[in-house]
């Protein structure tokens, strides 16, 4: 068997012989194919070929799950560099090319071998009459599923779709399974072995010491210059510098190259081309150093990485082990380092604790460990890592900072403490947010919670895809529940239903931001209580850390959260103020006021504070339905939860109606001005609304053809209509906060901005600009058109329509006609913008360019910021629509010449616009 393998290894692979005597066990037990494989080795141990090698010298197709299209790219690429025909079916994979894969997958003898899918893919009804076609011919030879951890909770990567595939597994008794990973504690090797459902698995890891990676810590507070440490750190060759937002990374990027060394920023910001102009440049040694969010990384398979320095601590100490070990793959000696910041770790602490809600477990001692390993530990740095594994203390011989010279970290160790002290009163002035960062910047990825590195994927890509998801998930979701008999709650289930990922968020419809509000909510009020200046200490911030800790962990609903932290910043305000220090109270009850009126996600801050990127998917869903109840119940109470408005639209018209709304601004909406009207003139017209789309759809209606809407106006919705005429400029109210004394009628408002997002493109655009990282919304994507988008755009109502038929973009037209037809119905001239309103426009607009790093200093965008607005709103007679129509255009324009607007004279070009062209004629024409 030996000789043959070898052979094979070498005509296939081009190897002489197997990387260790575990890789060549492992092929052989793969081979074998009498028992399930588990195997966790190393990065770079070279798993892969553990499954490929089989898969040559098997008859039939192995099936890889990776989970990410990317990853799974990378992987087909290399295979067909070496003629091995592998291929991957993916969402992504234009009609042709995936017909061509069906065909040769559906003849009597397929010439391919290795066919990589996504955990989603694989589970879609699409994919499943190829699937069971195989099996049935008895030409699935094994099944592969790649980055393991990604299915246990428990684990730094947890992917729900992977949860599928224990069903899969159980589907193909007679197909040896191998599960494969780099980083699992044991609970998480527990978890892949009984969530994918192993038949008798022969389990294979190695240690994860490895003695070419120097480990070490540096506290970055008691650096001089940082970025100038950190420049001597990387002359040692090619790296990574991992930051934990993107803004850090544009940050870092920039200042090592000004330092002299060509660095680049790589995050999920960027748009896709850019991407991956970044990570081959930096691959083929163009670039040495690449400056990168957790989204980069994954299965880049670069041997001679010199070094990788977190310039933010990583999440857990499985992360760590992970990112860190893409350091000397090649066996050489590398460094990795640790630039320690006493504020990583309460902005670590906090999410750390939201995590282990989110998972219902607790706090992961890795995690804690994590911390430990970063500031005070005195231990070798291998040995931590290595007993976090389960594995024995290896020999380090000096290759961390702890085995090299102890006296140097303890020194380390003490100085901070120090400073710690001396730091703590100045910490109080800083003028900052409960956290003093922006988690809005963020690396987000679908749980949003600025850690997951699956942000990469397009995910799904219609509205019934993203129902099948819910759907199927929270299936899965129960059924995993129950085998894990943790006791859930019915609340938590029904949540369940509706979120498309319950495991992302305990409390659905709970921004992570509204979280930092009431925390900085309870901190103010804790300083009143104390009557301390301090109000942002450190002690103060872990005081009140607990207590809305403690408080989410006690509450169900996003309501009763809110109310609960109410009722502690009262309490605590009358104690402060039986004490006589009611000077305080006025801003904290009117931080209290704006907590009540504003919406539970909704930014309570400036634009520049506005989530991008920190909101999970589900998240938005949950937005947009606030919406739809919020009409329905008549109330005006912002806080309903997601379970009352289940239930309310249960009532009114059955269940199925919930499921539909919830791709309300995409497909339920298009079609809405029309049908939904004639809809309402076949329902009974006596009773009140029947449904809140309906409601929102007439509303629409009436608006876009007052005539039509007007004939199946229901009470409710002459109140819209009626609230419609009655403001100034409707337009006002687009992705603007209401105020106090603008929500008369708040519901119907909110209402009203859902109502126009049905009919035209911008006001979707500022419903979602709300929640969503704008340049989601704002940028051309590069990424690939499918038949199946294309399909859908046609069938998309007129409105929409206005995008390019050809399909090459995705980008959201602005249509500035449709815009001035809605405002028209309600107002005969819009009301011309003031020079506030235009700045407020066009920063807005800008803001995702400024995140994106492409203005080389903050002054600079602000300075930019302003002439736009001028340019925009002195001497002209423009509506909001217009101004920022021609804002959207203007900035367009001006980064189709400028890369990144690094002085002032880059905007010198841009003209006022001339009155007598439309926008779009001007710029586009
Ligand atoms: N027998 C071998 N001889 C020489 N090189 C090998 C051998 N097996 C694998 N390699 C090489 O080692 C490198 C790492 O392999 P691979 O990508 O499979 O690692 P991995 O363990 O999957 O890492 P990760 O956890 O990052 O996915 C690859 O470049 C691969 O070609
Ligand atoms: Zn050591």
């Amino acid at each position: 068997m030996t000789t043959t393998l070898k052979q094979a290894l070498k005509a296939h692979f081009g190897f002489d012989s197997f990387r260790s005597k575990l890789q060549e066990d492992i092929v052989k037990a793969v081979v074998r194919g009498d028992r399930d494989v588990f195997v966790c080795m190393p990065t770079g141990a070279g798993k892969s070929l553990c499954y490929q090698l089989p898969a040559m010298l098997a008859e039939g197709i192995t099936l890889v799950i990776s989970p990410l299209i990317a990853l799974i790219q990378d992987q087909v690429d290399r295979l067909k560099d070496l003629n091995i025909p592998a291929c991957s079916i993916n969402s992504k994979l234009p009609a042709g090319e995936r017909r061509l894969i069906l065909a040769d997958l559906e003849s009597s003898s397929p010439k391919l071998k290795l066919l990589y899918i996504t955990p989603e893919m694989v589970a879609s009804p699409s994919f499943q009459p190829c699937l069971t076609g195989l099996c049935s011919r008895g030409l699935l030879s094994y099944l592969a599923v790649d980055e393991a951890h990604c299915v246990s909770q428990w684990g730094h990567d947890f992917r729900p779709d992977y949860l599928k595939l224990g069903d899969l597994r159980a589907r193909l008794p007679g197909v040896p399974c191998l599960a494969l990973t780099a980083t699992a504690p044991k609970n998480v090797q527990d978890d892949i072995l009984k969530s994918l459902r192993l038949q008798l698995p022969l389990s294979f890891a190695s240690p994860v010491f490895r003695s070419n990676l120097h480990y070490d810590v540096i506290f970055r507070e008691l650096l001089p210059n940082p970025y100038v440490h950190l420049h001597a750190f990387i002359t040692k060759g090619c790296g990574i510098v991992y930051c934990r937002t993107r803004e850090g990374c544009e940050t870092v990027a920039y200042q090592l190259t000004k330092l002299g060394v060509l660095a680049k920023a790589y995050h999920a910001g960027l748009k896709a081309g850019d991407r991956i102009e970044v990570q081959n440049d930096w691959m083929q040694g163009k670039v040495l150093v690449i400056v990168a969010t957790i989204s980069f990384g994954m299965g880049v398979d670069k041997p001679n990485v010199r070094f990788v320095a977190h310039w933010n601590v990583a999440k857990s100490l499985a992360s760590y082990y992970q990112e860190s070990g893409r350091a000397g793959r090649d066996g050489l000696p590398s460094s990795c380092r640790t630039y320690y910041s006493a504020k990583d770790k309460e902005q670590i602490s906090f999410l750390i604790r939201q995590e282990v809600t989110r998972k219902q477990v607790s706090t992961s001692t890795g995690d804690l460990k994590c911390m430990r390993f970063y500031k005070s530990q005195l231990l070798c740095r291998h040995a931590t890592i290595s007993k976090f594994f389960g594995d024995k203390t290896p020999n380090c011989a000096g290759a961390c900072d702890y085995c090299s010279n102890p006296k140097v970290v303890r020194a380390q160790i003490a100085r901070a403490a120090a400073l710690s002290t001396r730091t703590q009163a100045a910490q109080s002035t800083e003028p900052k947010g409960p956290f003093g960062f922006r988690p809005d910047l963020y690396e987000g990825g679908r749980k949003g919670y600025g850690f997951e590195r699956y942000d990469e994927e397009g995910g799904s890509n219609s509205d019934e895809e993203t129902r099948q998801r819910k759907k199927e998930f929270s299936d899965l979701f129960k059924k995993q529940m129950n085998m894990r008999k943790v006791n859930v709650d019915n609340d938590f289930l029904a949540h369940a239903n509706i979120i498309l990922e319950a495991s992302s968020q305990r409390i659905p419809r709970l921004t992570v931001k509204a979280r930092e509000h009431c925390l900085h909510l309870l901190q103010e009020a804790l300083h009143g209580h104390q009557g301390a200046d301090d109000c942002f200490n450190s002690d103060n911030l872990t005081v009140a850390v607990d207590l809305e800790h403690a408080v989410f962990k006690s509450s169900k609903s996003s309501n009763l959260y809110k109310a609960a932290v109410l009722k502690k910043v009262e309490e605590m305000k009358k104690v402060a103020a039986v004490s006589g220090r009611d000077d305080e109270e006025k801003t904290s009850s009117s931080e209290t006021k704006k907590l009540k009126e504003e919406a539970p996600s909704s930014s309570s801050s400036s634009f520049t504070e506005e989530l991008q990127g920190f909101t999970s998917a589900s998240e938005v869903y949950s937005f947009k339905r606030k919406r739809v109840g919020a009409g329905q119940r008549g109330s005006s109470n912002p806080f309903q939860t997601a379970k009352d408005l289940l239930e309310a639209t249960r009532d009114q018209s059955g269940s199925n109606q919930w499921t539909e709304s919830g791709g309300f601004s995409n497909n339920t909406s298009g079609n809405s001005t029309e049908s939904a009207a004639k809809k309402e003139t076949n329902t009974d017209k006596s009773v009140a609304v029947t449904s809140s789309i309906k409601a929102r759809a007439n509303a629409a209606a009436s608006l876009n053809s007052p005539t039509k809407g007007s004939r199946a106006l229901t009470k409710k919705q002459q109140k819209l209509a009626e609230a419609a005429k009655t403001s100034r400029n409707i337009s006002h109210y687009f992705g603007k906060k209401q105020t106090k004394n603008e929500s008369q009628e708040p519901e119907t408002l909110t209402e009203l901005d859902g109502t126009l997002s049905c009919s035209t493109d911008v006001n979707s655009e500022d419903i979602t600009e709300q929640q969503h990282p704008p340049v989601t919304v704002e940028l051309a994507d590069s990424s690939p058109v499918t038949d199946d988008m294309r399909a859908k755009r046609d069938t998309s109502p007129p409105a929409k329509r206005s995008r390019p038929a050809d399909g090459t973009s995705r980008r959201v037209t602005f249509n500035p006609t449709v815009q001035e037809r809605a405002l028209h119905a309600v107002n005969e001239a819009p009301k011309p913008v003031t020079l506030k309103e235009a700045a407020d426009i066009v920063v807005r607009c800008l803001d995702p360019f400024y995140t994106q790093g492409k203005f080389a200093t903050k002054e600079l965008f602000k300075s930019f910021a302003r002439y736009l607005s001028h340019l925009l709103a002195e001497g002209r007679n423009r509506g909001r629509g217009q101004v920022k129509a021609e804002a959207k255009a203007l900035i367009k324009k001006f980064f189709s010449k400028v890369k990144r607007c690094e002085s002032e004279v880059d905007w010198k070009h841009l003209k006022t616009p001339q009155s007598s062209q439309t926008p779009a004629d001007r710029l586009y024409g």
